[in-house]
This record gives C-alpha cells, sequence and structure tokens, in this order.
C-alpha cells in the first residue's frame, strides 16, 4: 500500500507525511520510488515482455529529474524529450543516447544539433521543413539520424481541449493531405542523411477511454499500406504515444495499459499478417501514468476564511505556481489533511493557493476534517505536469522534491531559494 493512515497520520510509500513536512518544509512534492517501479512492471509485465519488439519512452515532460532519468533507465525503459533543456538533463545523467526520443512541434537548430551531436535514437519530426534541418545538420557532421513523422491522425479524443492533440487543427502532427504527405514521405525515404523508420501519432492525454487510439491506429496503418503499395518500402516501426488517464478523483474510471495495448496489438499484428509483412516494432510514451499517482504534494494550512453562508477557503502555502492544472485545465484533485487523517470530512471547503489570482483554487468544494492553521494538507496524484509545469509567479519559490521507498526519504530536488529565483536578475549601469 503506497497511501496508509496510521495513527490519523497519512503515510505515504511508509513515510510519515507528517514528518516529512517538518522535516523538508512544504510546499513539498513527494514521489513515491516504489509506485513509479510498480507502474514500469507492468509496463514490462503487459507490454514489452507479453509483445516482443516493443520500446516504452517515458514522457519526460510529465516529471524529468535527473533521479527520475536513473529510475527510468534501470526500470528498462526508454526516454521520450521534448526540448534542448530536457534532452540536456538526459544527457547529464548519462542517459543512454540510443534509447532517447525527440519529439516536439518547433524544434530549434540549436536543440536539433545537440540531439544528433549526442546521436540519439530518434528524432519524431513535427513540421515539413524540420527534415531539411535535420539533413542540412547530418550533411555536416557526416551523420545518418532515425526519423519518424508525426502525424495527425484527424481523431478528437475525450478530453480536455487543451490536452487533446490528434483532431486536425493541430499545432501538433502533419496534416495527412496527399499533396502534404506523400512529398515528405518520398523526401525521407530517398535521404542520404536519413533512416525513415516510420510514424508516430499521440491523440491526447489524460484518455480514460481507448477508441481515439484505435481511430488513429486506424489511420496509421492505412499509411502505412499505401507508403508499401506507393513506394514499396515497409516502415520498420510505429509509436502510438501515450495518454493513459490516471485517478485524480472517485469520478476518473482509470483502465490498465492493457485496455488500450491489446486490442491496438491486435490490430497491428492481424494487419501484418494481411500485408505478409514483419510486424513494425511498436514504441508507446506513457507520461502521466507512470508518474502521476505515484507523486503527492505536502502544504501547510494558513488562513482560513469562512464566508457566512458563501464559502469557506482554506489557504495553503503553495497553489498554482507548484499545480497550475486546476486553474489551466479545472482539473479536480483530492486531498486530505494528513494530520487529521483519521478524523471525519465534516467541512465543506475550497482549498486555495497564496497566489494573487482568484482562479488559484487547487480544489474547490473538499470534503476534509476541520482543519486549523498549522495542519498538513495532503494533494494526491500530483506527481505529472506539478513540478514539470511549475513557476516563480509571484516570486514564490519552485518547491524541493523528495523520492521516498519503504519509510526512507531523500531529497532528488532541492527548494529553490529567494537568491536563486534572482540569480540571473542584473541591474544595467543606467539604474545603477
Ligand atoms: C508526443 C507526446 N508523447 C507522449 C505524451 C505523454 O502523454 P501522457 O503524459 O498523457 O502519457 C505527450 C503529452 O501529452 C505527447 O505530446
Ligand atoms: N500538461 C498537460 C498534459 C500535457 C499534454 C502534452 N501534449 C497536463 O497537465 O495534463
Amino acid at each position: 500500500m503506497i497511501k496508509e493512515i496510521k495513527n490519523n497520520i497519512l503515510y505515504f510509500d511508509g513515510c510519515n507525511t507528517v514528518e516529512l513536512a517538518e522535516k523538508y518544509g512544504t510546499p513539498l512534492y513527494v514521489m513515491s520510488e516504489t509506485a513509479i517501479v510498480e507502474k514500469c512492471k507492468e509496463i514490462r509485465d503487459t507490454f514489452l515482455n507479453k509483445y516482443e519488439r516493443t520500446r516504452a519512452a517515458y514522457a519526460a515532460k510529465a516529471f524529468l529529474t535527473l533521479s527520475m532519468c536513473r529510475i527510468i533507465e534501470r526500470e528498462g525503459l526508454c526516454l521520450d524529450v521534448v526540448s534542448g533543456g530536457e534532452l540536456y538533463t538526459a544527457i547529464k545523467a548519462n542517459f543512454p543516447a540510443e534509447k532517447i526520443e525527440f519529439n516536439g512541434n518547433n524544434k530549434s537548430i540549436g536543440e536539433l544539433e545537440l540531439a544528433i551531436d549526442y546521436n540519439i535514437g530518434r528524432i519524431i519530426v513535427d513540421g515539413l521543413d524540420e527534415l531539411d534541418i535535420i539533413e542540412g545538420i547530418c550533411k555536416k557532421k557526416g551523420k545518418k539520424t532515425n526519423i519518424l513523422y508525426r502525424i495527425t491522425p484527424g481523431v478528437k479524443s475525450d478530453s480536455h481541449d487543451y490536452i487533446v492533440t490528434g483532431k486536425k487543427d493541430s499545432k501538433f502532427g502533419i496534416p495527412l493531405d496527399d499533396e502534404v504527405i506523400f512529398p515528405a514521405i518520398e523526401k525521407a525515404i530517398n535521404s542520404p542523411h536519413i533512416n525513415f523508420m516510420g510514424f508516430h501519432f499521440h491523440v491526447g492525454s489524460q484518455l480514460l477511454n481507448n477508441e481515439s487510439h484505435l481511430k488513429a491506429l486506424g489511420t496509421a496503418l492505412k499509411l502505412i499500406k499505401d507508403i508499401i503499395d506507393k513506394y514499396n518500402y515497409v516502415t520498420p516501426e510505429l509509436n502510438i504515444g501515450g495518454g493513459f488517464g490516471i485517478k485524480y478523483t472517485d469520478d476518473d474510471d482509470k483502465k490498465s495499459y492493457a485496455y488500450f495495448l491489446d486490442p491496438m496489438m491486435e490490430r497491428i499484428e492481424e494487419f501484418s499478417k494481411e500485408m505478409n509483412i514483419t510486424r513494425p516494432e511498436i514504441v508507446i510514451e506513457p507520461g502521466r501514468s507512470i508518474v502521476g499517482e505515484s507523486g503527492i504534494t505536502l502544504y501547510t494550512i494558513g488562513t482560513i476564511k469562512d464566508i457566512k453562508g458563501i464559502r469557506k477557503y482554506v489557504s495553503v502555502d503553495g497553489g498554482m505556481t507548484d499545480n497550475i492544472r486546476p486553474a489551466l485545465y479545472q482539473a479536480k484533485y483530492e486531498g486530505i489533511v494528513a494530520n487529521k487523517a483519521d478524523m471525519a470530512k465534516t467541512d465543506l471547503v475550497t482549498i486555495s493557493g497564496k497566489c494573487c489570482e482568484s482562479g488559484d483554487i487547487l480544489i474547490k468544494d473538499a470534503h476534509i476534517a476541520i482543519a486549523e492553521r498549522g495542519d498538513i494538507f495532503a494533494v494526491f496524484s500530483t506527481g505529472a505536469y506539478g513540478y514539470s509545469m511549475a513557476s516563480n509567479y509571484n516570486k514564490n519559490p519552485v518547491p524541493a522534491t523528495v523520492l521516498v521507498k519503504d519509510g526512507k526519504s531523500e531529497i532528488i530536488v532541492k527548494r529553490q531559494t529567494y537568491d536563486h529565483m534572482i540569480a540571473n536578475e542584473v541591474i544595467p549601469e543606467s539604474l545603477k
């Protein structure tokens, strides 16, 4: 059990959360190594070991630190990065270059050079002129790079509009209009500096049903067939993205990896038999599903305002700066007063942050134990897209992250200091 209640206190991966808050301060991101490892094991058991020639590239954008790179490498996964900064973090952690894949809809020349210099495994090309840039860099450096084309499969998945990515009107991917996609494919096949590996799609994030994955797969398989028919070229790989949803609240009907992947693998195997080709190597890119439920955030409760007949605001010492998701996507979370974990949840409150924004609300209408200043509040399922989307708004420092496992805790990201925040600021001569 990752989450447990003992003597009225919330424990997370064997650690007393009130003691963690005392030792490391709040706000505090707490990541359970046991939970992350369990997720990786589920991926190995139900996908990597079940089907030959498969890879799982952890989508680093969900939560990336040097230590996370180490865990991902140890657990046998690859890494999907989307920026020079994520790639640099992987390089600094000595992550094997051939296991890195580079996504992104507007990679800079500098970022592509870094990727090619480091000989990373795959670049997922996301725009027509990106291929020319990669070719130019490879030519200059005498290298050859593996690429896939990210396609826009034209499916609308069932998630918040900001995190659906597969519909035609999207900044991601290459549209499948014949006059756009076929010349691009021909160019990639014929380029002496490119190994054209195939296609990539990612339909959206926090998905709780497999419909859009299956629809997009149908589109991708049709394209693979067209390429065989037109150019007699069999693409050796297919990347079917991530997006597997997690449980934020009791309303989220989370599904297993197998629920998404088994029907897709079945369809791909059938297709390969029909076409009489070797089944392409299949790659997935899970992010949220590995780290989301593996993390919680601890806060200290401060001001409590009970506006009679209207609402009771319980403010904590963090907010949209450490978790932008409620403000950005109206995302729902659940939480608990960690030092009153056994007490009846009789109070209906709104958990608000400390930023100067009325929208800085973490949980609207939460049922919690009667809280007082100084209590510790834990928000669940914050392991994905919390730390990685943190900001310094209102000059709030980014919280520390601790990694916990079987009752032991270690810092993996130190708390930012006020000095860190102003370290890059300069007062020019004109203002001295
Ligand atoms: C290309 C790509 N791959 C993988 C992911 C990871 O998605 P998730 O965290 O939902 O698994 C994303 C983000 O949505 C993405 O854009
Ligand atoms: N940041 C988003 C998901 C990322 C979407 C990336 N394509 C979230 O918190 O849900």
